[in-house]
């Protein structure tokens, strides 16, 4: 016999089970009520050196062949899916359940309603390596997504850095040539080709400050940006050379990435000054344990260039666009000093010390990568500035030129 407390437990049980469940999918965009929760769950779900920045996931949002979509079971949120959609197939960048419901089945009936939308549905999965670390949830995954009606393709590729192996939906055929069409385009978006003069940059930055995103969230996009550029990882000892304008602002935020994902990073300020948005991410910095120390002036260039020696990395934040006239002491024996020390050097928008319009220089920092921001000044790109640029990247973080 049951017992009443029993019988009430199996009665909820089969309303649960009768109840239909209604997965839909809504757009997600920057208006998104719960954009923080997307965004935390994302930064929960996937380590550092496989995400792009959050800002590209919702500014390239359902447009350019892509689709970002949050997912619910009638009012209640399921986590998210992030699709390239291409004529011969559908790629997905990203799929996430929230935490607590994990286990809980949604997975699978996710799977099934996408699968209506796209057909030929593609994904791919860490390859399956008892060596790997993380052997079991690798093989769990594999097992999920043939549960789901996926099979491995034998093709493996490289996103980011790491390697995955390429699955599609059963009895379709995925060429490999039409998936690396898809992710190839997918990453040339984040790029603008176009080329700006200093001051056409510093425009497009006020109008869109004005007009459609906050400074200090422009100021964070610009450092997620070159935090997802740099190819840092845990281990290194990274230091960010900071100025005292929003060039050295972009710096702080860079710091506070690398500090969250637990990568060594140190601050050395010029000076104790700073421009407004540049203080807040500083203070951001300080209160979360980061290192930092005023250049002391005594340091010559022999002191320096020893100090230097001892970092992995060293991030450019000196001067960006807002840098004119001559570099003088001590920066002069600063920026030697950076460019003879064995570290590999990041620049911030620009390289500190040449001029954004002509890319002509005293001295400047010469750098392993740049990672313009925005747009590419005009600088950036003449015979002169090759000299002293190993890779020059631009990332769009959503600036916006006036139409005149
Ligand atoms: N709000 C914005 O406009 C955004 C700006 N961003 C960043 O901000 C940079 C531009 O920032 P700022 O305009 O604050 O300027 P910078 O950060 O480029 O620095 C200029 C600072 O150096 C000083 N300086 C200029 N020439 C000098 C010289 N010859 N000797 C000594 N000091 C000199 C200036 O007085 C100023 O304090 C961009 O390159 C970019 O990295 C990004 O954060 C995106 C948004
Ligand atoms: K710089």
């Amino acid at each position: 016999m049951w017992s009443n407390k029993e019988k009430i437990w199996w009665r909820i049980k089969a309303m649960f089970s009768d109840r239909r469940i209604m997965i839909r999918f809504e757009i997600i965009d920057e208006n998104t009520k719960n954009l923080e929760e997307i965004k935390q769950l994302y930064f929960d779900a996937f380590p550092f050196e496989e995400r792009i920045p959050f800002f590209i996931m919702v500014l390239v949002g359902n447009d350019r062949g892509v689709e970002f979509l949050s997912i619910y079971d009638d009012d209640k949120w399921l986590g998210f899916i992030h699709t390239l959609v291409g004529d011969e197939l559908s790629y997905i960048f990203y799929f996430a359940i929230e935490n607590s419901l994990r286990q809980s089945g949604y997975g699978s009936k996710i799977l099934r309603e996408y699968k209506k939308m796209h057909p030929r549905l593609s994904l791919a999965i860490e390859p399956v390596e008892e060596e790997s670390d993380n052997f079991k949830q690798r093989k769990k995954r594999l097992d999920f997504y043939r549960k789901n009606g996926f099979e491995t393709l034998d093709t493996r590729v490289v996103e980011m850095g790491v390697e995955f192996e390429l699955m599609g939906a059963k009895g379709m055929e995925i060429k490999e040539r039409d998936y690396r069409k898809l992710v190839k385009k997918f990453f040339d978006s984040f790029e603008q080709k176009k080329v700006l003069s200093v001051k056409e940059m510093r425009d497009a930055d006020s109008y869109t400050i004005a007009n459609f995103v906050d400074s200090k969230e422009l100021m964070y996009r610009a450092g997620e940006a070159i935090f997802y550029v740099g190819d840092w990882n845990i281990g290194d000892k990274v230091l960010v050379v900071a100025g005292s304008g929003n060039n050295a602002g972009d710096g702080y935020v860079v710091a506070d990435l690398l500090n969250t994902e637990e990568i060594d990073v140190e601050i050395l300020l010029i000076k104790d000054k700073f421009s407004e948005d540049g203080q807040y991410y500083f203070n951001i910095c300080k209160q979360n344990g980061i290192k930092c120390n005023v250049l002391d002036e005594s340091m010559d260039y022999s002191v320096l260039l020893e100090k230097f020696n001892s970092y992995d990395y060293i991030l450019d934040c000196i001067y960006g666009t807002g840098f004119s006239g001559k570099v003088k002491e001590p920066v002069y024996s600063l920026i030697k000093a950076i460019n003879d020390s064995n570290a590999s050097v990041v620049s911030a928008d620009i390289n500190s010390g040449m001029n954004g319009d002509t890319g002509e220089s005293d001295i400047c920092v010469n750098s392993d990568i740049t990672v313009s921001i925005g747009f590419l000044k005009k600088g950036l790109i003449t015979n002169e500035a090759s000299k002293h640029i190993g890779e020059l990247i631009n990332m769009d973080i959503g600036i916006v030129i006036e139409d005149k």
